[in-house]
């Protein structure tokens, strides 16, 4: 377990490098869950690639800190967790919410990032009434009550039925989250706009959506992929909102293929 003070805030992580890997492919999870959701993905990488997995504040084994939180303190986090590992040279894959914070951190430090993979996620991500009223409902009756029709959005109906007890794990690591972490990053969602860092990126970035994301929709994975200059947009199938977990062999053959196009060169940008 590795664990490390940002600001006054702890943060847990998974620094796991790889030998002649200096390039590191920092992945960035989504609301409501901790890091264990890249574990497949990471692991299948070991070896050849250098990765970051952590636990945004108020998730996981970080901590709470002061919430509600802008999108600007999850990328402050980013950036101290980066820099205190003295990692240099980044690859980017943001899940949901964790797209949004790879957009921040590019705008902040973008000579640092050569390439970025934004994984069900948007520019913005759903509407201000619909983030108080999530808000609202969790600080008054909790995470639980809410839990069942965000798992439809999460998870495909075929995971429902035939991956029953991972289904019921993955609503426990939701229900389990800290109230006011999982609402403080709801507030950040509500807030948080990055269309102009959108529209401005200049590396390569590919832009990826399970074909049954519920919350972010391949419509809208690709509406933020048009506005990134030379941005590719591909659907992961039969996968929701969280393909890391549901199809972990097939995201990893698109971040595979990914890094080696940037690796050569070719990247994706036009
Ligand atoms: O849990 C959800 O509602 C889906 C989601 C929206 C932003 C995010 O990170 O996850």
């Amino acid at each position: 377990m590795q664990f490390v003070d940002i600001g006054g805030v702890t943060l847990h992580f998974a620094h796991r490098p790889a030998a002649g890997s200096g390039r590191h492919l920092v992945f960035i999870n989504s609301l409501g869950t901790d890091f264990r959701i890249w574990n497949e993905v990471a692991d299948a990488l070991a070896g050849n690639i250098s990765t970051l997995t952590y636990d945004k504040r108020g998730h996981g084994l970080s901590d709470i800190g002061s919430a509600p939180y802008s999108m600007e303190d999850h990328v402050d986090d980013l950036i101290g967790l980066v820099d205190r590992l003295g990692i240099r040279q980044i690859v980017l894959c943001g899940l949901s919410v964790g797209g949004l914070v790879a957009l921040g951190f590019y705008k902040r430090r973008p000579e640092m990032v050569d390439g970025i993979l934004l994984c069900d996620t948007a520019h913005k991500i759903g509407t201000v009434d619909g983030w108080n009223a999530r808000i609202a409902t969790v600080e008054k009756s909790g995470i639980d009550t809410i839990a069942d029709g965000i798992m439809k959005v999460w998870f495909t109906p075929s995971f429902h039925t035939e991956r029953k007890a991972e289904l019921a794990a993955y609503r426990n690591m939701l229900v389990r989250q800290a109230v006011a972490g999982y609402a403080g990053t709801c507030a950040a969602l509500r807030d948080a706009d990055y269309t102009e860092v959108a529209r401005n990126i200049s590396v390569p970035t590919l832009c990826l959506a399970g074909d049954q994301d519920g919350s972010t929709p391949p419509e809208l994975v690709r509406a933020t992929a048009d506005l990134i200059p030379g941005a590719r947009f591909e659907i992961i199938e039969y996968a929701g909102h969280i393909p890391c977990v549901e199809q972990p062999a097939a995201l990893t053959g698109r971040i595979r293929k990914f890094l080696s196009e940037l690796s050569s060169g070719e990247g994706y940008h036009g």
